[in-house]
């Protein structure tokens, strides 16, 4: 193979990045600038012409799909497979490690993932079986505790708590879900992080193994890496080995998680000898993309600084629509989407990006109306719906009877007539005798300790597991699945229910069959059944089942992070919604929804779509907001305001405080934009906009007290002040 291949097409600052010597690096670059690429070509360069083997590079992605994409570029540019390099998330590979080592890392065999749902059901009971007032002591908050402490790498013995009582309380309610979790082979997502943290700091002689084995670490997304797993990147990369991280400091948003953005300048002290490399060239925008994000981004204080630039064209100017509503926003997105359709292009290649999850239905709503195939990315997705939780419990009680979440969560689903009487009487007995919830219920019925129905109810349910455990033993994973959702009364249970959801979930529960059927197990050390459970408890929807199909892309823009799309609508842009509510400047949370910002504009390759509903109904109730101040910060010659109905489409010059042409008077109304005008209701404002014309004309006015709104001048009784 020609090793220029590997270099071709490169500038020179992406070439010295691929080509280096082996050393350690830093890639520190702006949005589409090709850190990714460089690291998907370093590391075929590394093998290729360095001949470090594969088995000996470790990559971290922030995402399993971004892991499975990279090991496809290599394989690609290498026409060979790389199945023995390591490649993934830091959770991933945590928990592989754990699985390799669990012996040594003081878990069982089979140790079980306990997603954030589990979390929050467990910690509910601990907080309930320490008698704690459930709200005053939300286990919500209890669990953004935890899970903090964890991130930070601290076990309730390193908590020092000065005293405080609020702080003792949370504290013994980490102390106390942690036994609890110790007990049933209970592993959350911070704990596979700690964890293999600790495992290193306990074992040298495994530190010292991997430091060995693996020659180059490689980082993407560096920006949002959270104390302890920069605490694992560094103690592995204190070898005789190197590492090379790609970041982007513009692009931290994970600050609320726990992540670092001050992990670069950490990284800089840490590994002095790094080489670090800018990137400037942007390849992914247009010119008019690039200039209005980087005119947003320079809002932000404290940056490390970067000057973006690129060789395409300017293209299209960014559309803005001021929606009358949320579904008034939607309608037009899906117009535009099938519109590009039509147009001979991809669905696939359109995304809408959203500040929050609630948003997507809407959205879904509309696309279903027009019949336009969606996916989902991130967020509650397949693995997350209550029947496929319901399933995955059962499978897992069956896989380890010591399971406690997932004991929980089946008793009595499908209901077999369990009072919450018995069911307490199960908790008490495994807390008082420091035993798993299963074991209880064996202990109780066999102690002659619970009578009557209710032993016969318990012991049936502890019988059903056994038999189910029997009976898919030797059957293959699809198998196994099919008999337990049929046997165990959840197929009968959700046909039982009426209409469509019901539909829905027993659609969802044959597809959950079919992603059994479709499960490809690489972990060899693991049975095919535990593999399939890690999987779906980590994976979290990432992949949709749908994965062939043409369909627009939907997700929040978190999960956007690294990917790119021709057109791209960025919907909800309100105060309120985006920045949203919970943003105060002080917390530096404003800077932090300024780079999320930063990170949806830069996701668009040609065109780029940003979209603001006036009045939107949350939570059933209509609420006003303004357009987001993100709007207002594109310069006005990089914008083109969207109007329906009329023929006028022109340029406004930043967002809701200012208009055009101060004189334009609307025919026969004798409004004129930027008129002081006084309402009958809402008070005095200003006008800001104005579509249609005579009897349909409509105006926007800002009302001093009540913010903006559409008004039909025919109805509105504005009079001019
Ligand atoms: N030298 C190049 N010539 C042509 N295209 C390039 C070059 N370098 C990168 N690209 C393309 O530019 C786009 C952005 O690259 P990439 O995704 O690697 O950027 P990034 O810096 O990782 O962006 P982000 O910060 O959003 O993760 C990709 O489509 C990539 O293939
Ligand atoms: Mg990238």
């Amino acid at each position: 193979m020609d090793v220029n291949s590997l270099i071709d097409g490169l500038n020179d600052k992406q070439r010295e990045a691929v080509a280096a010597p082996q050393q350690s690096m830093l890639l520190l670059a702006g949005a589409g600038s090709g850190k990714t690429r460089v690291l998907v070509q370093r590391i075929a360069w590394l093998i290729q012409v360095e001949n470090i083997s594969p088995h000996s590079i470790l990559a971290v992605t922030f995402t399993n799909k971004a892991a499975a994409e990279m090991r496809h570029r290599v394989e690609d540019l290498l026409q060979t497979s790389v199945q023995s390099m390591w490649i993934g998330t830091f959770h991933g590979l945590a928990h592989r490690m754990l699985r390799l080592h669990y012996a040594d890392a003081g878990l069982p065999e089979g140790f079980q993932i306990l997603d954030s749902d589990d979390q929050h059901r467990l910690i509910k009971r601990i907080i309930r079986a320490l008698d704690l007032d459930e709200k005053k002591w939300p286990p919500k908050q209890a669990m953004w505790y935890i899970n903090g402490k964890k991130d930070e790498g601290l076990r309730p013995q390193h908590i020092e708590t000065w005293g405080n009582q609020q702080e003792e309380i949370w504290k013994r309610v980490y102390q106390a879900y942690q036994e609890t979790c110790d007990r049933s082979g209970l592993v959350d997502f911070a704990e596979l992080l700690l964890r293999a943290h600790e495992l290193w700091l306990k074992q040298p002689h495994l530190l010292r193994h991997y430091q060995e084995r693996f020659k180059h670490v490689l980082v993407d997304e560096f920006q949002d890496t959270n104390s302890i797993q920069y605490a694992w990147l560094r103690l592995l990369a204190d070898g005789d080995n190197f590492i090379s991280i790609v970041g982007d400091d513009d692009q931290s948003i994970y600050g609320w998680r726990g992540a670092k953005v001050e992990n670069i300048q950490r990284f800089l002290d840490d590994f002095p000898d790094a080489h670090m490399i800018r990137l400037e060239q942007n390849y992914r925008s247009s010119g008019t993309i690039l200039k209005a994000a980087n005119a947003v981004i320079t809002n932000n204080s404290g940056r490390l600084g970067k000057n973006l630039w690129t060789e395409a064209g300017d293209g299209e100017p960014i559309a803005i629509y001021s929606a009358f509503n949320e579904l008034d926003e939607a309608r037009f997105i899906v117009a535009r989407i099938k519109n590009w359709f039509e147009q001979g292009n991809a669905l696939s290649d359109s995304a809408i990006l959203y500040r929050s999850n609630a948003q997507s239905r809407v959205l879904e709503e509309a696309l279903i109306s027009e019949q336009i195939p969606y996916r989902i990315y991130g967020g509650l997705k397949f693995f997350e719906r209550q029947e496929i939780k319901d399933s995955l419990a059962y499978l897992r009680i069956i896989n380890n009877r010591q399971d406690d979440a997932a004991f929980e969560r089946v008793i009595n689903t499908p209901a077999r007539g369990i009072g919450e009487k018995s069911l307490s009487q199960v908790r008490q007995y495994a807390r008082e005798h420091n035993q798993t919830l299963w074991n209880a219920a064996e202990a109780l019925i066999e102690a002659r300790l619970l009578t009557g129905r209710a032993a016969k109810t318990v012991a049936g349910f502890i019988d059903l597991i056994n038999k189910l455990e029997e009976e898919v033993d030797e059957l293959p994973l699809y198998r196994q699945a099919d008999t337990v959702i049929k046997q165990s009364g959840l197929h009968f249970m959700y046909q039982s229910e009426k209409g469509e959801k019901a539909q829905a979930r027993i659609e969802n529960l044959e597809e959950l069959v079919t992603a059994c059927r479709q499960f490809e197990n690489t972990e060899p050390e693991l049975s095919d059944l535990s593999a399939f459970l890690s999987h779906a408890a980590l994976e979290s929807g990432e992949n949709q089942a749908d994965r062939n199909q043409d369909a627009v892309q939907l997700m929040t823009l978190h999960t956007a992070k690294g990917l790119e799309f021709p057109l791209v609508f960025i919907a909800g842009v309100e105060e309120g919604m985006f920045p949203s509510l919970q943003t105060s400047e002080e917390s530096g949370r404003m800077e932090e929804e300024r780079r999320l910002c930063y990170v949806g504009m830069t996701r668009a390759k040609q065109q780029l779509y940003i979209t603001y509903a006036e009045t939107r109904r949350i939570y059933g109730k209509d609420q006003y907001h303004a357009p987001s101040r993100f709007i207002r910060e594109i310069p006005s010659e990089y914008i083109n305001e969207i109007r329906l109905n009329t023929q006028v489409s022109r340029p406004i010059s930043s967002g809701r405080f200012s208009y055009a042409k101060q004189n334009e008077s609307f025919n026969e109304t004798g409004l004129q934009l930027g008129q002081r005008v006084l309402h009958p209701k809402f008070g005095e404002g200003t006008i800001l906009n104005y579509e249609g014309a005579d009897k349909n004309a409509r105006v926007q006015v800002n009302f001093d007290d009540e913010g903006c709104k559409w008004l039909v001048v025919a109805f509105a009784r504005l009079e001019a002040i």
